[in-house]
């Protein structure tokens, strides 16, 4: 089967600096991809380049057979390819069911915008907490308020973006149980950056290491985390392997 995304040799230079260097993998649909490095690895502009923020250098981008290297960012998202923002402030007045309705309202009517919301909420398991301000939410279900509005674009990609960055484990829990859901009820493809460990390695079933732009290692979260090179690299980044 052709995957759903393809990386081929992707180098990104700002003025001297090699961001990325020849990065190239592969993601088949309906899976969970972890993409780790230490600070500073090339995983935010791997992400930014993804989404057309960032124009390769060289290389090329395919999403379903088409490329998309050098596509405009809506454009990209119009093909089924999306991101979550990081610390997007979500209205924490408004209700929880208006705020994914902003970002689901290119759908059409108020009437329209409310039922996808609605539809995005229950696919992340909040359909019942929909009418409630986002101010009275807990952390975890502001994370996945963030996924449901990703959601409303209809992707079959999404980039998930630290959404767990400041949760305890058991909040982390609960949103990796309802990501691995959203995968294994809807298919969706899901690469993921985050800085916790235990989130990358319970939820992936496959993880890319970054290290000075370079893809140094590749395997299953158990594969990654005996693989000498991803341990020198870390251990040379003490601060995040504590993360
Ligand atoms: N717009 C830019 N202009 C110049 N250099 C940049 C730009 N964006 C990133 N860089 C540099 O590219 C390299 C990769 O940075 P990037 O932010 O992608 O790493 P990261 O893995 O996301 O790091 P972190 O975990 O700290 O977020 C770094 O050396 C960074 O300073």
């Amino acid at each position: 089967m052709s995957p759903i995304v393809a990386v081929n040799a992707v180098t990104v230079r700002f003025g001297g600096l090699v961001a990325l260097d020849t990065v190239g993998f592969r993601v088949a649909g309906g899976e969970i991809v972890g993409l780790i490095g230490p600070n500073g690895a090339g995983k935010t502009t791997l992400f930014s380049t993804l989404m057309g923020l960032v124009r390769p250098s060289a290389g090329s981008i395919c999403l379903e057979d088409h490329r998309v290297d050098g596509m405009k960012p809506h454009l990209i998202a119009r093909r089924a390819m999306t991101k979550t923002f990081q610390n997007t402030a979500l209205f924490p007045q408004m209700s929880l069911v208006e705020n994914v309705m902003t970002a689901a309202v290119v759908h059409g009517s108020v009437q329209e915008a409310r039922a996808e919301a609605l539809r995005c909420l229950e696919l992340v398991g909040l359909r019942r907490v929909a009418e409630q301000p986002v101010r009275s939410l807990t952390f975890p279900q502001k994370a996945l308020a963030e996924v449901a509005r990703a959601l409303a674009t209809r992707p079959k990609v999404l980039l998930l973006d630290e959404v767990m960055a400041a949760l305890t484990h058991v909040e982390m829990d609960e949103v990796m149980a309802s990501l691995r859901r959203l995968r294994d009820e809807q298919g969706i493809t899901l690469i993921i950056v985050e800085h916790h460990m235990r989130a990358i390695m319970g939820l992936s079933d496959r993880v890319l290491v970054l290290n000075f732009g370079r893809l140094i290692a590749e395997g299953s979260p158990a594969e990654v985390s005996r693989n000498p090179d991803v341990l020198t690299a870390y251990l040379g980044h003490s601060h995040d392997a504590h993360h």
